[in-house]
């Protein structure tokens, strides 16, 4: 559902942050990217999201060239990724049930449809009795929670996570993995961005590893 043929990216004149980078994201996959610091995971994630073009190379999403897509085609497949950015991106004048809501407000729902499963699915992550306080005042935790529900409402073919753990304790880590494996399971393709290796380990899945710009992928 999503292929890179030798990939590469630089920033404005800068050098290659990403390098003949090959390979695919099969249906009902389950991958972590990891990577140290500074070598191109998020890069990685912001072309799978479409919101960045590579500076060479190949990358088709749901079998279409993202170099050819119009803004408002680049809009309707985004709706079929879900994304958990590193830095949450809450909006802080919504609760966190209006965020999480958003994706299925911005597609034209009527509340009365989605009220239940959005309640659902915060309480799933434990975020039920915070439903109707303001981002400002969550935890660095709770706000994770609450953009992975975000991300999650949608049912998203494609589930994009950016240290989704970064933030919680060790015991919350392995419910939000899990939650992640759920999602697999029901069908949906998971991509994990982690730095994690002691959460790596719990789990026998494939690993795309970023060093210096080059990956190389271990099944
Ligand atoms: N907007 C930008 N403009 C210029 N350089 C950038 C930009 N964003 C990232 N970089 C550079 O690209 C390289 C890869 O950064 P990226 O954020 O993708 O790494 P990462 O693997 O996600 O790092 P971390 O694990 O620390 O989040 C780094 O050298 C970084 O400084």
């Amino acid at each position: 559902m999503v292929r890179f043929e030798n990939v590469g990216l630089r920033y404005g004149m800068g050098p290659e942050v990403l390098r003949d980078v090959t390979f695919g994201i099969p249906p009902r996959s389950f991958q972590f990217l990891t990577g140290p610091s500074g070598a191109g995971k998020t890069t990685l994630l912001r072309l799978l999201f479409l919101s960045l073009r590579p500076t060479r190379g190949l990358i088709s999403i749901f079998g279409r060239d993202a170099a050819k897509l119009a803004p408002d085609e680049t809009a309707v497949l985004r709706q079929r990724i879900g994304i958990v950015f590193q830095d949450f991106r809450l909006l802080d004048h919504l609760s966190t049930y209006e965020n999480v809501a958003l994706p299925l407000r911005v597609q034209g729902r009527e509340e009365a449809g989605y009220r239940a499963e959005v309640t659902e699915l915060l309480q799933w992550v434990g975020l039920g009795e915070r439903m109707h306080v303001l981002p400002p005042v969550l935890s660095g935790g709770e706000k994770q929670r609450a953009a992975i529900a975000r991300a999650l409402i949608s049912r998203p073919e494609i589930l994009l996570a950016d240290e989704p753990t970064g933030n919680v304790d060790p015991s919350l880590a392995r419910r939000l993995l899990r939650l992640f494996l759920e999602l697999h399971k029901s069908g949906t393709s998971v991509l994990i961005a982690t730095h994690d290796i002691a959460l790596m380990d719990q789990f026998d899945a494939r690993r795309l590893v970023i060093n210096q710009g080059r990956l190389t992928v271990y099944d």
